[in-house]
């Protein structure tokens, strides 16, 4: 008799498996190595930026009080006593109807208030030195860039937890920091299994399939945030996929198989849980796809058993581990974010279960849509490389139509959410 398995909800899952949640350590490392990595510690100021006013032109810096004057009908000429380009400092005080000739970025010499654009002066070479015509009257602080404007000292600018974008890594080259604090990325063991798998090398023989699980798991992986370890794939072989998971948990920090996690006469992921000696957390989810979904904890450490089924596979990892390598790179929203939007097209299948389908975002009036993409089956994989988003559609509903709201989740996104979203319970289990 086939054991019969009881689902648990998808929430309780998430939360079954962030049980076992760990921060990972931290590291230094260079600027030049930060792309793709997650910032360990909160990046504060630690100066102004711009450290000294400076002027946003090429122009003169000067008083506006001597300006007051000015006009088309009465320009006024003004002593121009020194030059200075960006990085240079003048040291001359700009006194009574005198200005310095500065480019942008140069600092602001000391007595000027204001500055006026090149294209605005007239230049006057004499015996009697330089002299510019000014046809109008300037404002104190009249195109100045003022020091802090763009942040102050001790303003807090990014959380710990935060993928270095290279806006962030323009921050860590204005602060200083030559080395930056990063969390330590976690190992993720990946195993594929089934004895029908050949290599993306290997010619197409009747019965085989190549191995794509196993590469779509490390492409997840990285784009979470972590580092994989490939073990490769084996066939349904007990004792030598035991071993390999025996030591792929010795070796990493968190272990994902792929397939043979359900009821099948080859399916040697359940008596693994059991040889190890595992703490099954579950091994039936009420979702799909990725019903089969299975977690066991050993040592502290997860080991996933994601479902064989592409897409099945797909959502196991988004859902379960993804927030496992977030938490473990300090992340304070280690879950996929969730908007709401409109539903593009019927969908008329009937969810005894959550169903999470692969769908792409769309932007329409100002609107948010979402479009499911590609066959809605578990064993699909071609619909994944168009994913963006998964429509979460609840369980116990009869179908849905165009118009209706729905949940997405985001994939590609790096902002993440503090919680994951909100489960409708809506069936019974
Ligand atoms: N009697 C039942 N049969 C099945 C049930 C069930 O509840 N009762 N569940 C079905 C569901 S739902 C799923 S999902 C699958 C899960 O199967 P497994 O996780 O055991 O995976 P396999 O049997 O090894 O393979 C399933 C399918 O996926 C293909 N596969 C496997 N590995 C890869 C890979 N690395 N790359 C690409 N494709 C892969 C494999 O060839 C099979 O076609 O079980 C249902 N059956
Ligand atoms: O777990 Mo299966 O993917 O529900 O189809
Ligand atoms: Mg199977």
């Amino acid at each position: 008799m086939v054991e019969r398995r009881k689902p648990i909800w998808v929430k309780e899952a998430i939360e079954q498996v962030m049980g076992y949640k760990i921060r990972g350590e931290k590291e230094l490392i260079s600027i030049d190595d930060c792309d793709g990595r997650y910032l360990a510690e909160p990046l504060v100021a630690d100066h102004d930026v711009p450290p000294f006013d400076r002027s946003p032109y090429d122009g003169f810096a000067l008083r506006a009080e001597d300006t007051v004057q000015a006009s088309r009908d009465n320009p006024l000429n003004i002593r121009v006593i020194d030059e200075i380009g960006a990085g240079q400092v003048s040291n001359k005080n700009v006194g009574h109807m005198e200005a310095v000739r500065i480019m942008t970025g140069a600092q602001i010499p000391i007595g000027a208030d204001c500055v006026i654009m090149l294209e605005l002066v007239q230049e006057e070479k004499s015996d009697d030195g330089t002299f510019i015509k000014i046809k109008r009257s300037l404002t104190p602080g009249e195109n100045i860039s003022f020091r802090g404007e763009d942040t102050i000292k001790g303003s807090p600018l990014i959380n710990q937890g935060v993928l270095i974008n290279p806006g962030i890594k323009a921050l860590l080259a204005t602060f200083g920091y030559s080395k930056v604090t990063v969390g330590k990325r976690p190992v993720i063991g990946v195993i594929a299994t089934g004895s029908e798998l050949l290599q993306p090398e290997d010619e197409l023989v009747p019965g085989k399939i190549r191995n794509s699980n196993g590469f779509m798991i490390e492409s997840q992986i990285i784009r979470a945030g972590g580092l994989y370890k490939r073990y490769g794939s084996f066939a349904d072989d007990l004792e030598a996929l035991q071993n390999a998971i025996e030591t792929a948990m010795a070796e990493c920090d968190v272990v994902i198989t792929t397939g043979g996690v359900s009821v099948g006469d080859y399916d040697f992921l359940p008596e693994i849980y059991k040889r190890i000696g595992a703490n099954l957390l579950f091994n039936k989810i009420a979702m799909r796809p990725g019903s089969v979904t299975s977690c066991g904890e050993k040592d502290g450490k997860l080991l996933f058993g994601l479902s064989g089924n592409p897409s099945a596979c797909y959502i196991g990892f988004e859902l379960f581990v993804r927030p496992i390598i977030r938490y473990w790179l300090r992340s304070e929203r280690p879950f996929l974010r969730c908007l709401q939007g409109t539903l593009n097209i019927d969908f008329p299948k009937p969810n005894p279960f959550s169903r999470f389908v692969r769908s792409q975002l769309i932007y329409k009036d100002g609107k948010i849509y979402a479009e499911p993409v590609g066959l809605d089956k578990s064993g699909v994989v071609t619909s994944l490389a168009w994913a963006d988003c998964l429509i979460v559609l609840p369980g116990g509903t009869r179908g849905f139509q165009q118009a209706d709201q729905v949940d997405i989740l985001l994939l590609d996104d790096q902002q993440g959410s503090e919680k994951p979203w909100q489960e409708a319970k809506l069936s019974k289990l």
